[in-house]
């Protein structure tokens, strides 16, 4: 038990409210964050030096200033010289870049995480472009593959079926308190990935991390948890360095029942406004999960919901590029799942919101295909629940470029999770009656992504307006740079979550949904439209995220969803406000 040191007095952790690590208190809390607010010194409770350095929630390394180092006897721990986060953050960056390996940056970046949280926060905003590679797809998926091998400390919280019974206890093993978002999931649809177990943890951590860095929720309020209920990955199985359950997936009533266990339990321990964000579970438990607990507990679905909000954002966005209202295009996807069906059926609801016309009328001009070939109605009796709206009237077509010949579709998106399916055919063949396809290539990771910027650029003779999940570096065709956009929902959560935090939302409505779409479409500028942009650029994403949030707390309000009373007047300044600020505290 580490010693800890209040207002000089001695005290012991188990006495300390903040319970097991201890720490300097930012009585101040995180969330008004703003540099050089002093702490007076009868509101703190000040660590010990040893233990202060290794807190990596206040942990400062070479930043301590000379008063703070003999304030919190950390004299003879640190070398003499005195940095400044901004000193720290070059030097930081500038060892990044001299790895060559992708995943050795990322681990870089998680030793980091858990030995100054401040400064990894500080490095991630202001480097968002070049680091989001790194924590969140592409890399992301390759440390979830690894993780096993690349496995130092434990992040987040193991709930597997040993738990069962105990699940409100592991919850109160979690040091923080007040948490505020849960990222959860149970691995067995990891990007396009497949089924990677206990080493999904990869997936919460890297979203809450994004929840601070673009959304602006303070770090101590989001829990990554990860459910192991088994992996049906042979190969993990048979790897002596898999840290999860040996054993197959748990199914039916045994899944159920954990399931609904961790429900409750977080209910309990949280509350009522807890937001818990589903994420990677296979389509088979996502849609069921989702329609059971939306009406008893906050929960948003990233993979259904988040990404339909953004990809109706840069379907709305690209209009303006295209012409035309949603109504006069006809989409094709590939990928029947959870995003495919999601995003679909977000359309087909803001085009039916816009004309009037019934959604089950809006749905027919849209069409997707699965791994069996076009979802029509012939097909009825075999297909998901999830697939049967989709289900129109047409003869069978098995191969998705006889689907794009057949259904002469202006809109192409690609939720298959299989890489370059989108070939030289497809997109010739959908150049070949489209002035100005737009192609969405959303599989991640970039393995996985239906096809590159490139290709989409030279198939379509420079004529695609294409955006991708992964992101693509820019491309030279025909003497022309073209700038290809990421179509990934990490435009949506960060923000979504915060409107519905900041404004003490009980549910997620179908409305909020349709709001952050717009919100987001509305940040692309001129400038980005002119570079053929449908998406902002990631360097102002707090300010996107502010303006989501805004707008999806004030749809909130007006739905009565909205549970902290009164409305603040001006819902932008008040999100930016909310914002988790990672600049270093004087502890004085
Ligand atoms: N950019 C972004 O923000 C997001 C991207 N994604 C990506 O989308 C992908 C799919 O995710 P999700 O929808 O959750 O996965 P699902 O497993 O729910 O859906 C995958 C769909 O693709 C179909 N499919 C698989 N292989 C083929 C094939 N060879 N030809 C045609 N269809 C095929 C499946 O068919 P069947 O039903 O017959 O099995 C299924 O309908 C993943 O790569 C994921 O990373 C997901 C969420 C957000
Ligand atoms: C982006 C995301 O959520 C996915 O690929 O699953
Ligand atoms: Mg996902």
């Amino acid at each position: 038990m580490a010693s800890k040191y209040t207002n000089g007095e001695l005290v012991s952790n188990m006495d300390d409210k903040y319970g097991v690590g201890g720490g300097v208190e930012d009585v101040y809390g995180e969330d008004s964050a703003t540099e050089d607010q002093l702490v007076t010194p009868w509101t703190v409770s000040v660590a010990s030096g040893y233990t202060l350095l290794r807190d990596p929630h206040f942990n400062k390394g070479l930043a301590f200033s000379e008063k703070e180092r003999d304030a919190h006897y950390l004299r003879g721990l640190l070398p003499p010289a005195v940095s400044t986060q901004g000193l720290q953050e070059k030097k930081i960056m500038h060892n990044l870049r001299q790895y060559d390996v992708p995943l050795h940056k990322y681990v870089a970046l998680m030793d980091l995480q858990e030995r100054n949280e401040r400064l990894f926060y500080k490095l991630l905003i202001d480097n968002v472009e070049e680091l989001l590679p790194l924590v969140y797809t592409p890399v992301v998926g390759e440390a979830c593959q690894k993780y096993g091998s690349i496995y130092r400390r434990p992040q987040g919280l193991f709930i597997s079926l040993k738990e069962k019974g105990k699940i409100l206890e592991v919850l109160k093993n979690w040091p923080e308190k007040s948490i505020q978002v849960i990222v959860v999931t149970d691995g067995e649809r990891i990007l396009g990935l497949g089924d990677l177990g206990c080493q999904g943890m990869g997936i919460p951590v890297g979203k809450l991390s994004l929840y601070t860095a673009l959304g602006g929720v303070r770090p101590s309020a989001c829990l990554p948890i990860t459910i192991d209920v088994g992996t049906n990955n042979e190969k993990l199985l048979k790897d002596e360095f898999y840290i999860g359950l040996r054993q197959k997936r748990a199914t039916g009533q045994e899944y159920a029942e954990l399931l609904h266990e961790f429900m409750c339990a977080v209910k309990q321990n949280y509350g009522e406004k807890i937001l818990i964000q589903f994420e990677d579970f296979a389509n088979h438990n996502a849609f069921e999960l989702l329609a059971k607990y939306r009406n008893t507990h906050l929960v948003f679905n990233d993979d259904i919901q988040g990404t339909a909000s953004v990809v109706l954002a840069g379907l709305i966005a690209a209009l303006k590029l295209v012409g035309g209202t949603l109504a006069d295009h006809t989409f094709l996807f590939l990928g029947a799942g959870e995003a495919g069906t999601g995003i679909a059926e977000l359309i087909a609801l803001e085009i039916s919101k816009k004309t009037n016309a019934p959604v089950e009328e809006t749905r027919k001009k849209i069409w997707l295909v699965d791994s069996k070939g076009l979802v029509v109605s012939s097909r009825k009796g075999s297909l998901q629940h999830f697939k049967q709206p989709w289900a129109h009237e047409h003869e069978p077509v098995k191969e998705l470029l006889n689907a794009v010949k057949a259904i002469k579709p202006t809109v192409l998106i690609g939720t298959s999770g299989v890489g370059k399916t989108f070939t030289k055919d497809v997109v010739e063949a959908m150049t070949s009656f489209t002035e100005k396809p737009l192609i969405l290539a959303l599989s991640n990771p970039t393995s996985q992504s239906e096809c590159t910027a490139e290709e989409a650029y030279a198939w379509s003779q420079g004529r695609a307006i294409f955006a991708s999940g992964s992101p693509f570096e820019p491309v030279e065709y025909d003497g022309k740079i073209f700038m290809p956009g990421q179509a990934n929902n990490a435009y949506i959560f960060p923000g979504f979550g915060l409107g519905l935090i900041m404004s003490g939302t009980i549910r997620v409505h179908d409305d909020m949904l349709l709001a952050a779409s717009e919100a987001l479409a509305a940040q692309v500028t001129e400038e980005n439209y002119k570079n053929g942009l449908i998406y902002p650029p990631f360097t102002s994403i707090r300010k996107i995220s502010a303006h989501i949030a805004a707008k999806v707390a004030a749809k909130s309000y007006e739905l009565g969803l909205a549970s902290r009373l009164p409305r603040p007047k001006d819902l932008v300044k008040f999100a930016e406000s909310c914002m988790y600020s990672p600049a270093y505290r004087n502890y004085l």
